[in-house]
């Protein structure tokens, strides 16, 4: 098959039977989910659920060794330079450079992707122009907002044209504007490009009636699919209140289990 039939037919993002553990705790139990292209993914989960850890196994910074992830059909352990170079990643912490100018970074970047000084230039005036930061292009890191570092790392993430953007908890620590902009712009990407998108949070205020959701808790995936879907099924008003019924019921069935195999011994 052509590289263009294998990514059409592909999502954006394929994570199946993926287990990791941390010596005896087991960070990632059984991970099983899908991004779409042109869709909003939220991975939502509260703190240690193993959404960082999930990242962590995209981005290869750990390898997988059970199950299999592909990005847009590409198996990221058979085929790791194509899968990473249809990815772009917002990390949690920040990564910019604040002594460079904002032009600098990007050009810094895209020349670990190997693309050419004048193209590299191009290039990054394009997605700053998307991000709304072109004007701020000469300027160094260390003067810009939280908020426009933000979209900075975000039209970093987008200079290499990826398929699928991953972005770990990319708000924390904004203010409700920002938050709103980060939003509306990673929206944007969806709706112009057709990318697909994997957003971390812990916040439901982020995720709207339209997008997936893929709810995890201790390392397991407890719902996944359209949010609107999942607040019918559930009977859920909110998808807040289907998120906390699910962990709940999970955390009363865990406690039930431990109970169990304590009275049995
Ligand atoms: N390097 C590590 N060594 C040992 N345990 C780890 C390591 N990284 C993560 N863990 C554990 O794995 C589990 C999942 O953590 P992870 O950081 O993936 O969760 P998270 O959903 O990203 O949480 P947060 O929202 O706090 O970032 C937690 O119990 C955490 O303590």
């Amino acid at each position: 098959m052509s590289e263009i039939a294998v990514e059409t037919r592909a999502p954006a993002l394929r994570v199946s039977g993926v287990t990791h553990a941390f010596g005896a705790k087991k960070a990632l139990d059984d991970v099983s989910l899908t991004a779409p292209s042109g869709a909003f993914t939220a991975l939502l989960g509260l703190n240690g659920a193993g959404k960082t850890t999930l990242f962590s196994l995209i981005t290869r910074l750990y390898e997988n060794r059970s199950g299999a992830i592909s990005v847009l059909g590409h198996d990221v352990r058979q085929q790791p330079t194509r899968a990473l170079s249809r990815l772009g990643v917002v990390f949690q912490s920040r990564t910019l450079d604040l002594e460079l100018s904002v032009l600098q970074n990007l050009l810094y970047h895209a020349a670990l992707h190997g693309i050419g000084r004048s193209e590299a230039r191009r290039r990054s005036l394009a997605v700053l122009e998307r991000v709304g930061l072109a004007a701020r292009a000469k300027e160094k890191v260390r003067a810009l907002s939280g908020g426009q570092m933000r979209r900075v790392e975000i039209a970093r993430a987008l200079l290499h044209g990826p398929g699928l953007l991953l972005l770990d908890e990319p708000t924390v620590g904004l203010d409700i504007g920002s938050r709103r902009a980060i939003l509306d712009e990673v929206r944007r990407l969806i709706d112009d490009d057709g990318i697909g998108v994997l957003w971390a949070t812990h916040l439901v205020d982020e995720i709207e009636a339209a997008d997936r959701v893929v709810v995890v808790h201790k390392g397991r995936v407890l719902l996944e699919g359209r949010v609107d879907d999942l607040r019918a099924r559930g009977g859920s008003e909110d998808v807040g209140t289907a998120f906390m019924a699910a962990v709940a019921e999970t955390d009363r069935r865990d406690k039930a289990a431990e109970h169990k195999t304590d009275t049995a011994a």
